[in-house]
């Protein structure tokens, strides 16, 4: 069974919300084994037993939120050491903008390299059932490629 791993990293909730709603939405999917876990708590062995990855952070004060930052630290070398390839999923929570987030997360996994399976989404503002929605259809999208095969 292939392995969907969501790192997410949320200082007020939000970005935890949304990861949620991912995990809902990979779940409905069934046939993917799904886990979920802070961005400090994760390391690269977890991400050495995924297929695939979700990464849910915040923008804060126009750049990364703080946790996803140092887990992309920390995974970089030895990512890169080991060959890793895996199709990613990125949401970004953000005020008004995330721009900035989304383009720090797009450079780092991009050296790895980890490549894009779905485009980013920014969810701006106030989480919406809008914003929770798309995440659980890009859960269910994930789950459904990986099982797939198509990333
Ligand atoms: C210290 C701080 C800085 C922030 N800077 C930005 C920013 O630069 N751009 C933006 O769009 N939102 C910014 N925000 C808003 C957050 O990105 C937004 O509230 C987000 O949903 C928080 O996600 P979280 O609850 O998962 O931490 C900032 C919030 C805080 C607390």
């Amino acid at each position: 069974m292939k392995t969907l791993l969501i790192v997410y990293h949320s200082q007020s909730g939000a970005s935890a919300g949304l990861a949620r709603e991912l995990w809902r939405g990979a779940r409905e999917e069934g046939s993917v084994d799904v886990r979920v876990m802070r961005a400090w708590d994760c390391g690269t062995l977890d991400v050495l037993e995924a297929h695939g990855l979700a990464l849910v952070a915040p923008e804060n004060a126009g750049a990364l939120g703080g946790g996803m930052k140092d887990f992309l630290d920390r995974v970089f070398y030895p990512a890169i050491d080991r060959q890793l390839v895996l199709p990613y999923a990125l949401v970004i929570s953000a005020g008004n903008d995330g721009r900035n987030a989304r383009a720090q997360v797009q450079r780092m996994v991009s050296g790895i390299p980890f490549t894009e399976a779905t485009p980013p989404l920014i969810c701006r503002g106030e989480v919406s059932e809008g914003h929770r929605r798309e995440c659980r259809e890009l859960g269910q999208a994930l789950a459904a490629g990986l099982e797939m095969g198509i990333f």
